[in-house]
């Protein structure tokens, strides 16, 4: 627990009062700077703590060590990195990309990014060359902090900017990279962090849409507000809970609050390196003493898929858990009742938005299973018909926000793209929803063909432009076909090209292709081939067609 953990964040509060006694100035004196003057988001997660002598980072290997970081260690960190990136000629408002493990070297490399008044990138670890290029292209990063396990990928990756290399134990660097360890081990301990104002930016995000590539998510300084809202009041994180997220911080979810949100509250956060396993996520719940839990459905009904025995060494330890990515289903909620003594929340949000609703912890409101919950104070949203008039309860509409009325509101459009999701007074999810007669939300669907898979939001066109580059492909399409564990898998439907013959060798090599080529987790599980694909007269794919088929109960009648 760290000392420094700000007050505010103990205590239930009445929901309805919060929403009243919502102002936004009231951050700026937890932030230790001005959002309108200038403030550093390293001071604001990791200096202001210093005082208090917490612990910033609970770290645990793949091998099983342990070690713990104080925010002093880690701004002794941030220090080292900020000057590593300045000597390599990154200014205040550059992009610095990072493709690291859950390590304390990743939380120092985005400490010291923000303390030198630049922007970070994640990249996450399953990716491959392609999702790699399509956004170090997009961000025009400076700078790849990467380690040895990942750094061959870049080697495919066409205009890769210049890279550091953080070594393990034994390790060197390639000639040409910048060795992490031995730069930042000499570098000064001092560096002046810069002010940034609250339309600069400090996170630089991806996000998959149905049409094109992932589109670039811009996150400004004044997204700490809602990020440090979420943990306080939907999370309801106190001083006494040993808290861990279980995201990987090279997505929204991981970032946004396994890092920036408890460090904004001067709270330690827990990074878990290895691969996610139930076996290993009892464990570490169990000897880190965690009392607040977040992560994604799938990850809970792998808990599940466990069984009852598995989950009896930490019934009753878990106060607050948090579930976010894909709608929760009441079955999990049972179940945690049941077999974990701890209640589970549903929380909605988008990497665009961060959270909006939520069925919050520390604020008293109704909750209803099934539901997403509440807008969190400082924003409203609404649910809008196709004309965007506002609907009222019980009819399903497209969950937006008001733009007016919502001063945590931050996102203002993609990166150098148009926006048409933005208009109108309102920031249209693409989400359908239905509002309950007590104003919470409940989740109906997804308004598009995006994929949610494991809590990851997955563009089908990115699946698609992978496979057609396999010299057998002609023409792929793909969709999200429903599963239990997962909400829904990555289905492709391939045509071939003439005289190559579909079987099951060859669908193998497909995924793996897209594996390598793409992504770890966006590769399609299943592949079925067909002569041709759907389409309107104007040669549009019918994804929808394709996704009847999969739910229908004859599936060739349907095709
Ligand atoms: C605001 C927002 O809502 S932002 C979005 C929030 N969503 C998230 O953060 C995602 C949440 N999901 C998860 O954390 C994970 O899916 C879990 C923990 C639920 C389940 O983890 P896993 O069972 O390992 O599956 P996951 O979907 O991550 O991985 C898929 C594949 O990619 C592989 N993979 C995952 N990460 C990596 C990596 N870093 N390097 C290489 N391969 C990887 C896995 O091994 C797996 O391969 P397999 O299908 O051959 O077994």
């Amino acid at each position: 627990m760290s000392n420094a953990t700000d007050r505010a964040a103990t205590g239930v509060a009445d929901y309805a009062d919060a929403v009243a006694r919502f102002r936004l100035a009231d951050f700026d004196r937890l932030f230790a700077g001005s959002l309108e003057t200038g403030l550093n988001v390293c001071v604001a997660c990791c200096d202001r703590h210093v005082a208090g002598g917490g612990i910033a980072l609970e770290w645990e290997g793949q091998d099983g060590r342990r070690a713990t970081f104080t925010f002093a260690e880690m701004k002794d960190q941030s220090a080292r990195v900020a000057n590593l990136l300045a000597a390599q000629g990154v200014r205040p408002g550059d992009v610095v990309a990072g493709m690291l493990p859950r390590t304390p070297e990743l939380l120092a490399t985005i400490l010291g990014t923000w303390r030198a008044g630049a922007v970070y990138q994640p990249l996450f670890t399953a990716f491959g060359p392609k999702a790699i290029e399509h956004r170090l292209k997009m961000s025009a990063a400076k700078l790849v902090v990467t380690d040895n396990a990942n750094r061959a990928k870049l080697d495919d990756v066409a205009g890769c900017p210049a890279v550091a290399v953080v070594t393990r134990p034994g390790e060197s660097v390639r000639p040409g990279d910048l060795d992490v360890r031995a730069e930042t081990a000499a570098a000064s301990a001092t560096f002046a962090p810069v002010l940034r104002k609250a339309d600069d930016l400090f996170l630089m995000m991806s996000t998959s849409g149905t049409t094109g590539l992932p589109k670039g998510v811009p996150v400004p300084l004044k997204a700490l507000p809602a990020f440090y809202s979420y943990l306080r009041d939907a999370v309801g994180l106190r001083p006494e809970d040993k808290f861990w997220n279980i995201a990987d911080p090279g997505w929204a979810y991981g970032l946004y609050y396994a890092v920036t949100g408890p460090l904004l509250l001067g709270h330690a956060t827990t990074f878990y390196e290895g691969p996610f396993t139930a076996e290993s996520t009892y464990s570490i719940i169990k000897r880190h003493g965690i009392t607040n839990l977040a992560g994604a459905p799938t990850a809970y009904r792998l808990l599940i898929a466990a069984g009852p025995e598995a989950a009896a060494g930490v019934k009753g330890q878990l106060r607050a858990v948090s579930s976010a990515g894909e709608p929760l289903n009441p079955e999990v909620i049972r179940w945690f009742a049941e077999h974990l003594a701890a209640p589970i929340f549903d929380h909605y949000g988008q990497t665009e938005l961060g959270m909006v609703v939520n069925n919050h912890h520390r604020l008293r409101h109704v909750v209803h299973p099934g539901s997403a919950g509440m807008p969190m104070p400082g924003f409203r949203v609404a649910v809008l018909d196709d004309e965007s008039r506002e609907l009222g309860p019980n009819v399903p509409g497209v969950l937006a926000v008001d733009l007016n009325n919502s001063p945590l509101m931050w996102f203002s459009g993609y990166w150098q793209q148009e926006t048409p999701a933005i208009a109108g007074g309102y920031y249209r999810t693409g989400d359908t929803v239905e509002l309950e007669p007590d104003g919470s939300i409940s989740f109906v669907g997804r308004a598009d063909d995006v994929i949610t898979s494991s809590g990851y939001r997955i563009g089908p066109f990115d699946v698609e432009s992978a496979l057609i580059e396999h010299p057998a492909v002609i023409e792929a399409a793909v969709i999200g076909k429903p599963d239990p564990e997962r909400t829904e898998i990555v289905k492709a439907y391939v045509v071939l090209a003439k005289d190559v013959q579909g079987n099951e060798q060859l669908a193998e090599d497909l995924r793996q292709y897209v594996k390598k080529r793409l992504s770890a987790h966006a590769y399609p599980r299943e592949i079925e081939f067909l002569e041709q694909l759907p389409k309107t007269p104007s040669g549009k794919l019918q994804r929808f067609v394709l996704r009847k088929r999969e739910t229908s109960p004859d599936k060739d009648a349907a095709a």
